[in-house]
């Protein structure tokens, strides 16, 4: 036994997130955070391109619609793409506390089924922070931001550093990202020092 508590529910003494001075404003587009993300990437064909705009607080909004590529059963999203477009929406939630943080633990719940041709409005929003864990959910509606919910997630998310990347992803991927200057720009707005 590890000792490691993987509830999904913040211990005693987490902390409220606090949204960065320098976070984006309400209602501006985040950008990808790599062009060759599945969930975000302009780069990836058949992606999710998954656009999030920064919310009130610590919170954020998305749009993904559901392609052919997207499917599982005949004409229905794969769960396992709807949960990525959970996990992606949260995961822009860093960019409003300006850390990188990764997912520890994503559970997901499917309440409709999800048709080819939807656009799932998702919005996802930090409860709590705890040392490096950070304690977030998200929604998926479909027939709009207010529609009924398809999908939701609870989510631990771990800040990292920097070398977290450096010292697991692929070389030739690394090296690329780091030799970009966008990358590195967007590295830079999670204040690291590549
Ligand atoms: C150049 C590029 C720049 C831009 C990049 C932007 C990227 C954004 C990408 C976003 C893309 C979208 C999102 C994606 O797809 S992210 C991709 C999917 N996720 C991963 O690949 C993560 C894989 N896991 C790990 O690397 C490690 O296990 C991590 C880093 C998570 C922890 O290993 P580490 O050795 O560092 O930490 P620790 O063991 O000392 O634990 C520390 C604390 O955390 C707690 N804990 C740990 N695990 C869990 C868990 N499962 N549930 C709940 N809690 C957990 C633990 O109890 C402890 O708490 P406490 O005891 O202190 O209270």
């Amino acid at each position: 036994m590890s000792g490691r508590t993987t509830a999904l529910a913040p211990p005693d003494g987490a902390e409220p997130p606090v949204r960065h001075p320098d976070a984006p404003a309400p209602g501006e587009v985040i950008g990808s955070h790599y062009e060759h993300c599945f969930g975000c990437g302009g780069g990836v064909p058949h992606g999710l391109h998954l656009e999030a705009r920064a919310g009130e607080g610590v919170s954020v909004t998305a749009e993904f619609r559901v392609k052919e590529a997207h499917q599982g059963a005949p004409g229905l999203a794969h769960g396992g793409v709807l949960a990525t477009a959970l996990d992606e929406t949260l995961g822009s939630l860093g960019w409003l506390l300006r850390v990188i943080a990764v997912t520890g633990r994503l559970e997901t719940d499917y309440v409709q089924p999800v048709p080819v041709g939807t656009v799932l409005h998702l919005d996802a929003a930090v409860h709590a922070v705890h040392g490096r864990k950070i304690y977030a959910t998200a929604t998926g509606r479909i027939g709009g931001p207010e529609g009924p919910v398809a999908v939701r997630a609870s989510a631990v998310f771990i800040e990292v550093k920097i070398d977290h990347f450096i010292e697991n992803g692929r070389p030739a991927e690394i090296q690329a990202a780091l030799a970009d200057p966008d990358q590195v720009k967007v590295a830079r707005a999670f204040e690291v020092n590549p």
